[in-house]
């Protein structure tokens, strides 16, 4: 018997949210959908973060397609998120990039933000770069900083908010998978390399995330009390898609653009805001695009 039918046999009460995540089958469909609309079959996939839209720029024969043009993906609402799906190749492989993704704050459920992630899954993606834009909370950061991510806390996942509640279907993963060795050693081991080679040593740092559910920015206690338990940059995004793709066997790799540094004094009159987030984007967009190129034309997919 499977999860879902286990848990309603034992009169189990199942919340609509955990209902209504799509069965292997559906997803298999979607997947099937979109890969008639394109001949690339990507073993990689990327996810673009506020701003970061820009590497698809990189991308040599781009096949576009809409996000609200695809059965059951998230439409994305906040600006510098395209919500378009760009097939093509990278450093000479196939590559799928989510040009933007969707967040918590946008009122989604989890299992449609990470929706993407199982489809890639299911397109043959084996290796995942996930990237986003984030608030330097480790004194030694600077604005336009980038930042491998080592390991991740899933704040909400504290409450129970996390992408894998609900029944589990084992076809896409284990029901309790470790998250300890999430962000691969050796992916970030090349990333580190990589940007020595590119004479990026001065702005790439190795660091924790954690996730917030946004989309108020954090308090000036927050941000002291994050720092205390070890985090290095603070976002509202990336820890669930990271959480389902550790949970297929994707091998990850994380990046954060350190787009503002947040707030550490009280009476400070800085702010963080959104149209900064965006123009470090820009401004970093370049290097960014460089060192995931880089990256690529060495992976081994
Ligand atoms: O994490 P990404 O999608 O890069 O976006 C980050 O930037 C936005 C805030 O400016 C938030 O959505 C935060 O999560
Ligand atoms: N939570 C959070 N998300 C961000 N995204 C970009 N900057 C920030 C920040 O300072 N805090």
């Amino acid at each position: 018997m499977d999860d879902l039918k286990l848990h309603r046999s034992k009169g189990m009460i199942i919340s609509p949210e955990i209902t209504s995540a799509l069965p292997y089958s559906e997803v298999e469909d979607i997947t099937k959908e979109i890969l008639e609309k394109t001949h690339f079959r990507p073993k990689l996939g990327i996810i673009c973060g506020s701003g970061l839209g820009g590497l698809a720029e990189s991308i040599e024969n781009a096949e576009v397609i809409d996000y609200s043009e695809i059965t059951g993906f998230p439409v994305s609402t906040v600006p510098g998120h395209a919500g378009r799906l760009v097939f093509g190749k990278l450093s000479g492989k196939p590559v799928v990039l989510m040009q933007g993704r969707a967040h918590i704050y946008e009122g989604y459920p989890l299992h449609k933000i990470t929706l993407p992630v199982r489809v890639m899954k299911l397109m043959g993606v084996t290796t995942l770069i996930v990237t986003n834009a984030a608030g330097g909370l480790n004194e030694n950061y600077r604005v336009g900083d980038i930042m491998i991510i080592k390991d991740h806390i899933n704040l909400p996942g504290f409450s129970g908010v996390n992408p894998l509640v609900g029944p589990n279907d084992i076809k896409f993963g284990p029901r309790f998978p470790a998250m300890s060795t999430a962000y691969d050693m050796g992916l970030r081991q090349t990333a580190k390399r990589i940007a020595k080679e590119l004479g990026f040593s001065d702005f790439v740092r190795e660091g924790v995330y954690v996730m917030l559910g946004g989309p108020s920015f954090e308090t000036v206690t927050e941000c002291r009390m994050l720092r205390m338990v070890g985090a290095d940059a603070t976002g509202m995004s990336t820890v669930p898609e990271v959480i389902i793709a550790n949970h297929c066997g994707i091998r990850i790799m994380g990046l954060s653009l350190i787009t503002n540094c947040c707030v550490m004094e009280y009476d400070s009159p800085k702010v963080a805001n959104h149209k900064e987030v965006l123009e470090t984007g820009q401004m970093r967009s370049k290097d960014l695009q460089k060192l995931v190129s880089t990256m690529v034309k060495e992976l081994e997919l």
